[in-house]
């Protein structure tokens, strides 16, 4: 493993921010942390870079420890969500900043960073101020700046977020590109559950402190472990255990063993729908959402999300017959018994 973060604790007074969290890093892989306003992704970002000191737990890097290291002496690059660039410095001198601090001869530093200017499809604007830049050329310069100096781990603070939709879909691809080309361990934090399925290798979805579950975003969208990540990975129709019995037969093997605190997680686009005079479901309203069709349908087993592509016949009012084949369920651990209720 080449970053590791062990048991890491961090409390504010009597707040707990992070409560032995683990996580693991290989060479090459993209990982996002992902989560909640307030669950505690930019504390354990701030601790792997240095900036904040860990109260517990340790953090090593191929297997040398990091705690006792200065932020600088780390050799990692940062991205913030705000630009932070040096407002009085050209592009190239922000880039090259931390070059020249190494000590990098000027000939060298002005070729690298027309090299990274390149990188982040920016080759013109070498000799222009930040503030001239707009917010997406502002932050493709962040990304160059904090590779400019090779780091060991590239960390990405929401990098995106202050960004409209349009450009920040661009950005992300280019992001995960250069992070592809040039194989930089990245760890970034978002809250948008959409950008972490689409760029990571590795998800790891934290909530009030702790890591929830980890791995593939095929493992979290399709087989979460809990109710709070089948809703925080997007929309899913959740179901009780007897209900499932009653409506859905054909489901009920799968069930752990101990079913009280189980829910049957189905995602919409898995149930199945036709249309028939006889059928025992009610298309209640429909929603276009462009490439596809949502129908929100009262069934015998209560109300239900479905997503269907292509040009669907429906409209409300209409009787329809639902299937979902056994391996679409899922069975989650209900973490949300007892606590405040979770929306998706
Ligand atoms: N310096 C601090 N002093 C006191 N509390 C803090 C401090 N920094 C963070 N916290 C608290 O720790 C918790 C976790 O904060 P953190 O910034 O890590 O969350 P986050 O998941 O990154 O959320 P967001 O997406 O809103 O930034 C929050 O409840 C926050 O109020």
């Amino acid at each position: 493993m080449y970053l590791t973060v062990r048991d890491a604790t961090k409390t504010y007074g009597n707040f707990t921010a992070l409560d032995r969290v683990s996580i693991e890093i290989e060479k090459g892989e993209f990982v996002c942390l992902l989560g909640p306003s307030g669950c505690g992704k930019t504390t354990l970002l701030r601790l792997i870079a240095g900036l904040t000191d860990l109260d517990g737990g340790t953090i090593t890097l191929e297997g040398a420890t990091l705690s006792d290291l200065p932020a600088r002496k780390r050799g990692f690059g940062i991205v913030f969500q705000s630009y932070s660039l040096f407002p009085n410095m050209t592009v190239a001198e922000n880039i090259g900043y931390g070059l020249k601090i190494r000590g990098v001869r000027k000939d060298d530093i002005a070729a690298r960073v027309q090299e990274l200017l390149a990188l982040v499809k920016l080759p013109q604007v070498a000799d222009n101020l930040p503030g001239q830049l707009s917010g997406g050329q502002q932050q493709r310069i962040a990304l160059a700046r904090a590779i400019a100096v090779d780091p060991r781990v590239l960390l990405l603070d929401e990098p995106l977020s202050a960004l409209d939709a349009k450009v920040r879909a661009v950005l992300r691809d280019e992001i995960r590109q250069v992070q592809r080309s040039l194989g930089i361990p990245t760890l970034m934090v978002t809250h948008d559950q959409e950008e972490a399925l689409a760029l990571a290798d590795k998800i790891i979805c934290m909530n009030h402190g702790v890591v929830v579950q980890a791995g593939t975003p095929e493992d979290l969208y399709h087989r979460p472990a809990t109710r709070f990540v089948a809703e925080f990975m997007g929309i899913s129709n959740l179901l009780a255990a007897d209900t499932v019995a009653r409506h859905f037969p054909d489901l009920v093997p799968t069930r752990p063993a101990s079913e009280d605190s189980y829910l049957a997680c189905i995602r919409p686009e898995q149930i199945e729908v036709t249309p028939s005079e006889n059928g025992g479901a009610v298309v209640r309203s429909i929603s276009f959402l462009g490439n596809l069709r949502r129908l929100e349908v009262e069934s015998p087993a209560g109300p239900l999300l479905v997503e269907t592509h292509g040009g669907s016949p429906y409209h409300t009012g209409d009787r329809v017959e639902l299937s979902i084949a056994p391996k679409a369920c899922t069975w989650v651990v209900d973490d949300t018994v007892g606590t405040e209720a979770v929306s998706a």
